[in-house]
């Protein structure tokens, strides 16, 4: 077996890249350590040395068949790559879920290894995956874990029990999930709202964003799949965004349709056709969605985004923003 096709994920100090076989030496090493192995499930204590290389083998395997992501979390030691320790994801049988774990050698402890590289994970997971929560567990005497996870925005789901190789028998564990808005951020920061004097200290300031069904000769809408890094990423949306400062809702789509897909819009081609507005944690968002049938060039992802052209009776099937359902029940009936 070779190791999976998979393009390394980066953070500021670390990769995070499938193992190799020649890391199984330097795997042993770190977690056939006591207090490393009594912090994991599926641990023996000792660590049999040949048992690093079949778990690295069972990594491989599990990467191709796209149901879990185990990877080595390296760094760099006076110009050398060191393996640092292991962060991976591993889908729930339905798909819809996906269970984080992690674990740093003992001499790595300390510097923020653990938040860094799960959080980089979690990221790149709720983007490219079609899953809304992430889950993970943490034994109720490892209170360093359990921070990481919340420190990564993971909340607390209640308590449970669970079998650790390492110990032997079942322990009881704090149990801990989130979803895109708890990982990857509220949708945007607020902006700060102009007239603060006279707005009450709960009011939260209105984001105007302008957004477009395209809609092309087969009767098909565009979406478009936030890209990673931006909050909410990995949900289906209408193109379109942020109103800047001066500008019209048509002028900012007009100029967001160029920047994100590469296509000329006219004013007059954009049918004003409902709009939706929708309560956020920390803004309330004010989108008018327009109709637009006729564009001058070929749709194209500009920024490298995931688009894909959907029937209007099968775009349920498509995880979107919340502020977006009843404009998709609305474009399903007109469309
Ligand atoms: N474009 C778009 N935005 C939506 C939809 N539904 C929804 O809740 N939103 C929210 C998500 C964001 O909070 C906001 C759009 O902001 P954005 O950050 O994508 O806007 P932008 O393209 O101007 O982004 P940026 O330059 O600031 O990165 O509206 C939708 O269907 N389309």
């Amino acid at each position: 077996m070779t190791p999976p096709d998979f393009a390394p994920l980066r953070t500021e100090r670390l990769v995070l890249r499938p193992l190799r076989a020649e890391d199984a030496a330097a795997l042993h090493r770190l977690v056939n350590d006591w207090e490393v192995a009594k912090t994991l499930a599926r641990v023996p204590f000792p660590y049999p040395r040949d048992l690093a290389d079949t778990w690295i083998a069972s990594t491989w395997a599990q990467i191709a068949a796209g149901e879990a992501w185990h990877l080595a979390i390296v760094g760099e030691e006076n110009g050398e790559e060191v393996l640092v320790g292991c962060v991976g994801l591993t889908l729930s049988r339905d798909r819809s879920a996906a269970e984080l774990g992690y674990w740093v050698g003992r001499r790595f402890w300390g510097h923020g290894v653990a938040p860094e590289a799960a959080a980089r994970l979690c990221r790149w997971a709720l983007a490219h995956l079609d899953i809304a929560t992430i889950r993970a567990s943490a034994l109720k005497d490892n209170p360093r874990s359990q921070a990481v996870l919340r420190r990564i925005g993971l909340r607390p789901a209640g308590e449970g029990r669970r079998t650790f190789l390492s110990r032997g028998g079942p322990m009881p564990v704090l149990l801990f999930e989130g979803g895109r808005e708890a990982i990857t951020g509220d949708p945007v920061p607020a902006p700060p709202p102009a007239e603060t004097a006279a707005a009450p200290a709960d009011a939260k300031p209105v984001l105007l964003v302008a957004a477009v069904a395209l809609v092309d000769a087969d009767g098909r809408v565009l979406l478009a799949r936030r890209p990673e890094g931006k909050p909410l990423a990995g949900l289906w949306e209408f193109p379109g965004g942020k109103v800047q400062p001066g500008e019209t809702p048509e002028a900012a789509l007009i100029r967001e349709l160029k920047e994100e897909l590469d296509i000329d819009v006219s004013a007059a081609c954009l049918a004003p056709f409902t709009f939706a507005s929708h309560g956020y944690e920390r803004f309330h968002l004010l989108m008018p969605l327009y109709l637009c049938r006729r564009w001058n060039g070929a749709v194209r992802a500009v920024e490298g985004q995931a688009l894909a052209w959907v029937r209007p009776q099968k775009l349920g099937a498509y995880a979107m923003p919340p502020a977006d359902k009843p404009l998709v029940a609305m474009l399903r009936d007109f469309l």
